[in-house]
């Protein structure tokens, strides 16, 4: 009776994968709570289970049974990490197919488990987002089901006032931005999804403009965003443009927990399927940063006849602490008909052959739209070379990265790992700019200085992680101003990063800060909001680090005009495409590449995986 007890404490795999970094103690915590909870005796649902917990912290929805061992490991090379004594797969599916934490146990209603069999193999889910999941999916579905009834004239003539060409009458077909304009009027659900600078913004807020002349009231729009950083600056573009477009007034741009009504201290959202949100249209702005749990917890909230405008780019890394759901949404299996309506007000973009500037629309992209879901893809801030190595990189063809890198373009580039002439002085003069404004107590000044140039890492730690960058970063800066920079004091021109939420300040996890001096000599941390500063006593701030160099994950959500990246070495697990692709797409002006080919090469070929049932044709196990 005790042996695998033994086994499973002594040497068993939970233990080997902990020690290898792969599994955290919180998944090994719970997988053995469930296995006793469930009374489950087989090592291999135990580990199982504790690589689903695992897959959820890292982006996943479940486990892919099969492809359990394509994991990211910030400690692990790939060969360290396929030396593991990785169990059969085989082995592992069988053994979930008979355990009591899959099937459900005689005794009682626990059921922690869940599987559902695919044609690309078994997805294994906690039941909590296996249930999410589900609710995804049907709301979703019944959402498809009917379509708003339109004035399609009204639309055809507001299509073609918005989407002109510079000389004049309708913009050259193919116009995805148009498309989008049209799916997302006369859909309940309609996906933009585009890189930085392909106009989703623009779009959407022609969208809305669109979408509130076919009420004879102003509609009641919601818009929002995952974080409070997001929701400003979408609050910020819409500002800009409600005047030209004629948009209803007084439209606030909000985090997606303060949309639905989130309170302190409670369990609940105010809004829920039993208390709808109020709103005719909800625009939620980078939803690739938006969890599986959240988006569940908006879509029930929503009415079925209000529209949802989801617009995010899928291609960026996910949040890192709960499967997130853009990408999943993007790639869902396609089951609508042929849309009559869209036909009739963009069939010429449907239909055009490729322009100069943009494509025409592919196959597997009018199927997509079908399914609500539309891609800008034409840049329209920065010019050729920097989008077109972030699509490159998203397209995962290392030979056309490498000639854009070595083409001589000043805005991308490649550093060998010891030449950092160029890194070095790009920090200091950032940091001599902020410095000297924050110094004058211009806390604008300083706060648009510190997007001069940013310094990001793949890593938190070693040699190419965040924490030795940094403290680099942090020496040159020091050495260019003659002076010691006290980590554990306030000074000018020191570079901010807020941790965590603190709803009460209005400061928020991600938000970049400066601290800069006032006019009595006191010193005041200043974040940006809007066309403002709001100024801090910096000793309010607790979660906050002076921040020289972050994590590529970190930078989400913001840009820069100049990016530096360091690359770790090829063999790093964490490299994959998703990490350079978000890295690069940070930059507006410049980026720079500070690594090796072999790196370049490696991390462009390595995907992070993904796992999903919202991708899949899936069918429960057992069935029903
Ligand atoms: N059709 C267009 N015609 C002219 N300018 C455009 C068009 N579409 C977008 N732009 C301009 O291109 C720039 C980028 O557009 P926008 O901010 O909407 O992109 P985005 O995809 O929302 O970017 P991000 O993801 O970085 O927020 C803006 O200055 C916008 O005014």
């Amino acid at each position: 009776m005790t042996e695998p007890l033994i086994a499973q404490r002594g040497t068993g795999l939970l233990r080997v994968f902990n020690d290898a970094g792969v599994l955290s103690a919180a998944d090994v915590h719970v997988a053995e709570r469930l296995r006793k909870l469930g009374g489950e005796t087989a090592e291999h649902v135990t580990f199982a289970a504790a690589l689903a917990v695992r897959a959820v912290r890292s982006g996943s929805v479940c486990l892919d049974v099969r492809r359990m061992r394509e994991v990211t490991v910030e400690e692990a090379t790939e060969e360290e990490l396929a030396a593991l004594p990785w169990p059969d797969a085989d082995e592992v599916v069988a053994a979930l197919r008979v355990s009591p934490l899959v099937l459900g146990g005689g005794t009682g209603p626990l059921r922690p488990l869940r599987m559902v069999d695919t044609d690309e193999g078994e997805l294994l889910y906690l039941d909590r987002y296996f249930v999410q999941e589900q609710t995804i999916r049907r709301v979703l579905d019944t959402r498809a089901q009917d379509a708003p009834s339109l004035d399609v004239d009204l639309l055809a003539r507001g299509l073609d006032e918005y989407f002109r060409a510079p000389g004049g009458g309708p913009s050259q077909a193919p116009d995805r931005q148009r498309i989008a304009a049209a799916l997302a009027v006369s859909r309940w659900t309609t996906v933009v999804a585009g890189g930085p600078g392909t106009g989703k913004t623009h779009t959407v807020a022609r969208v809305l403009a669109l979408v509130s002349a076919q009420f004879d009231r102003p509609p009641r729009i919601g818009l929002a965003a995952p974080t409070g950083k997001a929701a400003a600056r979408l609050q910020e573009a819409v500002d800009d443009q409600a005047p030209a477009l004629g948009l209803p007034d007084g439209m606030k741009a909000m985090t997606l927990h303060r949309l639905l009504g989130w309170q302190r201290g409670g369990t609940r959202f105010r809004y829920n399927p039993a208390n709808r949100l109020p709103f005719d249209v909800v625009v939620v702005d980078e939803t690739s940063m938006v969890s599986l749990t959240m988006m569940c917890r908006l879509l029930e909230a929503m009415r079925p006849d209000a529209r949802l405008i989801l617009v995010g780019d899928p291609d960026q890394l996910t949040s890192v602490d709960a499967g997130a759901v853009l990408a999943d949404l993007v790639a869902r299996p396609v089951r609508g008909g042929d849309d009559a309506v869209l036909r009739r007000v963009v069939g010429a973009d449907l239909e055009a052959t490729s322009d100069p500037d943009e494509a025409a629309l592919g196959r597997s992209e009018l199927q997509r739209l079908r399914g609500g879901v539309v891609r800008l893809s034409r840049g329209r801030r920065f010019g050729g070379a920097i989008a077109r190595l972030a699509v490159a990189v998203r397209d995962g063809r290392d030979d056309d990265v490498m000639a854009l890198l070595r083409a001589d373009d000043p805005t991308v580039s490649l550093c060998a790992p010891e030449d950092l002439a160029e890194l070095h002085s790009d920090v200091v003069d950032a940091s001599v700019a902020v410095t000297a404004a924050a110094d004058a107590g211009d806390a604008l000044a300083a706060l648009s200085g510190l997007e001069a140039h940013r310094l990001l890492c793949a890593h938190r730690e070693g040699p190419f992680g965040v924490q030795r960058w940094a403290l680099q970063a942090q020496e040159w800066v020091a050495q260019a101003q003659g002076r010691r920079l006290d980590p554990d004091s306030w000074y000018p021109g020191q570079p901010l990063l807020v941790t965590a939420n603190d709803h009460e300040l209005r400061v928020y996890n991600g938000d970049a800060g400066v601290i800069v001096a006032r006019p009595d000599g006191s010193l005041a941390a200043a974040f940006p909001r809007g066309d403002d500063a709001l100024l801090l006593h910096p000793s309010q701030l607790s979660e906050v680090q002076t921040v020289y160099a972050m994590t590529i994950h970190r930078s989400q959500g913001s840009q820069y005009d100049t990016v530096s990246v360091v690359l770790p070495e090829e063999g790093a697990s964490l490299l994959t495409r998703e990490l350079l692709y978000t890295a690069i797409t940070r930059a507006r002006r410049h980026v720079r590449i500070i690594g090796t080919e072999e790196s370049v090469r490696a991390g462009v070929r390595r995907q992070v995986l993904r796992a999903s049932g919202l991708r899949r044709e899936v069918r429960p196990f057992p069935a029903s």
